[in-house]
C-alpha cells in the first residue's frame, strides 16, 4: 500500500493548478444515464472515485471514455443492467445517485444499500421518500433497494426535512424526465449542485430557481448530448489555501473560484490567511493566498452551503492547531468526523473532543510522525499537519487521498513542498 512521506517547516512559493470537483463530477457522471445522446465533460479529474463512478456505469452499460491529458470524459450508450452491485457501491457511497436516473429513464432499479462509511451511519431516507413520492415503489431486500415506477415518475412537491446535497441530486435527476412538474424546498444549495443544474438544462432539462433552495423542474420527455465543463473543485482549492495557512508562503490556486470559497475565504481570513481573487488574464486566474504574519484561532461551525464545509473541517483544524490562542471547531453534519484528532495529538497537538465539538489549543509546532487516516479529509488534514511539524510525517492509507486529490504530491512538491509517494 502506498504512503506519503513529508517534512515539514518549508514556505511553499509558485502556482498549484485546481481540477474539476470531485462532488460535481460523480453526480455529472450519473446524470450520462438519463441522455438520448453522449454527455461530454471538460476538466473532468482523474481520481479514484471518478474511476469507481465509470466502472459502475461500464458495467450497467454505457461507454466512458476519459483522456486523462485532454481532461476530457465522453459517456455515452444505454443501460442494458439496471444493477447497481454491492462491491461497487461499498467503494463510494455516491453510487446511490444512479438510483434517481436509472428510475427516471428505465423505470427500474436495483441499487445496493451504501451503509455507513467511517464518518457517520449516513441514510438513504429522503432519497427513496422522494422518489416514493414521485410514484415509485421500493422495498428493500438483501442489503439492495428495489425500485420500480411502471408507469414513470410523476412530479411531485418534496420537502427536504434536513439539507441532504445528494437526495438534491438524486431527486433533481429523476425530475427532469417525470410527467409534470416537480418543486423541491430546502434543496441543498451547493455549488455542485448548480453545476449538475446547468448540465442538466445544457441536455434539455426545464429547472427554474438555480442556485436558491426552491427548485423546480417541469418534466420532459427525453434528454440530448450536450458539452460541459465541469466546476473547479472549491475543496482541493481550500485544502492548498490551509497548505500556505500553515506553512507561509504565496501561491496562485489557478483556475478557483473566490465565491465558491465563500464563508470558508471568510474564515481563513479571520485566521490570517489572505486571499485574493486574481481576474483571469489568458489562464492565470483564480485566488492568489498569502500569509505573511501570525495565525489567530477562530471558532467555526460546519453548515450547508452557503456555510462552512464540514468537508473543510479537518483541514481548517489543522490550520488551528498551530494557530495563536484557541478555537472551537463544530461539527454539525456528520456525527463521526473527528477521527483526524487523536493522529493530530500524536503530533504534539492540544485537541479536546466534547460532543459535537473540538476545542483546539494552538501549539507553536507540531512533530513529525507516522499517521494513519480513515477517510479522505482526515488524510488530508494530516498531510497539512505534517506540513506544519517539524522532521519527517508519513501517512498512511494513501488510497483515501487518492480518492479525491490528484496528484497531491506531485502539486505540493512544484510549489516547495518536500514530499514523496512511498510505493508500497
Ligand atoms: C459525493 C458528494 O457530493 N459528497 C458530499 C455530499 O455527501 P452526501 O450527499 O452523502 O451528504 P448529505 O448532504 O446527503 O448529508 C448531510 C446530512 O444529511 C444526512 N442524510 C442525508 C441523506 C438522507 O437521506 N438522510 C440523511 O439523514 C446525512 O447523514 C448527513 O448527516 O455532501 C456532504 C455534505 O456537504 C459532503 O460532506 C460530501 O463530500
Ligand atoms: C465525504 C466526502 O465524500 P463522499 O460523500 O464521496 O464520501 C468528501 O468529499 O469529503
Amino acid at each position: 500500500m502506498d504512503r506519503i512521506r513529508l517534512r515539514g517547516g518549508r514556505p511553499l512559493k509558485g502556482t498549484i493548478p485546481i481540477g474539476g470537483a470531485k462532488n460535481a463530477a460523480l453526480p455529472l457522471m450519473a446524470a450520462a444515464l438519463l441522455s438520448e445522446g453522449p454527455l461530454t465533460l471538460t476538466n473532468a479529474p482523474a481520481l479514484d472515485d471518478t474511476r469507481t463512478m465509470a466502472r459502475l456505469l461500464e458495467q450497467h452499460g454505457l461507454s466512458v471514455a476519459h483522456d486523462t491529458q485532454a481532461r476530457i470524459m465522453t459517456l455515452g450508450g444505454t443501460a442494458t443492467n439496471l444493477v447497481a452491485p454491492y462491491d461497487l457501491v461499498r467503494k463510494m457511497r455516491a453510487s446511490v445517485l444512479v438510483l434517481g436516473p436509472l428510475l427516471a429513464r428505465y423505470g427500474q432499479a436495483k441499487v445496493s444499500l451504501p451503509g455507513g462509511c467511517a464518518i457517520g451511519t449516513r441514510p438513504v431516507d429522503l432519497h427513496l421518500k422522494g422518489l416514493e413520492q414521485m410514484g415509485a415503489k421500493i422495498d428493500l431486500d438483501s442489503g439492495y433497494m428495489n425500485a420500480t415506477a411502471p408507469e414513470g415518475l410523476k412530479g411531485a412537491k418534496i420537502y427536504f426535512s434536513q439539507v441532504s446535497v445528494g437526495a438534491t441530486e438524486n431527486l433533481l435527476m429523476a425530475a427532469t424526465l417525470a410527467d409534470g412538474l416537480t418543486e423541491l424546498v430546502n434543496a441543498a444549495r451547493e455549488p455542485e449542485i448548480d453545476d449538475l443544474a446547468q448540465c442538466l438544462v445544457a441536455m434539455g432539462a426545464r429547472i427554474e430557481g438555480i442556485g436558491t433552495d426552491r427548485l423546480r423542474i417541469e418534466g420532459v420527455k427525453t434528454l440530448h448530448a450536450a458539452t460541459h465543463s465541469i466546476v473547479p473543485d472549491r475543496i482541493e482549492a481550500g485544502s492548498f489555501a490551509c497548505a500556505v495557512g500553515v506553512t507561509g508562503g504565496e501561491v496562485l490556486l489557478q483556475g478557483a473560484r473566490m465565491e465558491h470559497l465563500g464563508t470558508v475565504a471568510r474564515v481563513l481570513r479571520e485566521a490570517g490567511v489572505e486571499l485574493e481573487e486574481v481576474p483571469p488574464n489568458g489562464s492565470a486566474g483564480g485566488v492568489l493566498v498569502r500569509r505573511s504574519s501570525g495565525l489567530r484561532g477562530v471558532d467555526v461551525m460546519t453548515e450547508p452551503f452557503p456555510g462552512f464545509a464540514t468537508d473543510m473541517q479537518a483541514q481548517f483544524m489543522a490550520l488551528m492547531a498551530v494557530a495563536e490562542g484557541a478555537s472551537m471547531i463544530t461539527e454539525t453534519i456528520f456525527e463521526n468526523r473527528f477521527m483526524h484528532v487523536p493522529e493530530m495529538n500524536r503530533m504534539g497537538a492540544r485537541i479536546n473532543v466534547q460532543g459535537r465539538s473540538a476545542i483546539v489549543r494552538g501549539v507553536s509546532r507540531l512533530s513529525g510522525a507516522p499517521v494513519m487516516a480513515t477517510d479522505l479529509r482526515a488524510s488530508i488534514s494530516l498531510i497539512l499537519a505534517g506540513l506544519a511539524a517539524g522532521g519527517e510525517t508519513i501517512v498512511n492509507r494513501v488510497y483515501h487521498l487518492d480518492r479525491g486529490y490528484e496528484r497531491l504530491e506531485e502539486k505540493l512538491a512544484a510549489v516547495g513542498a518536500d514530499i514523496e509517494r512511498l510505493p508500497g
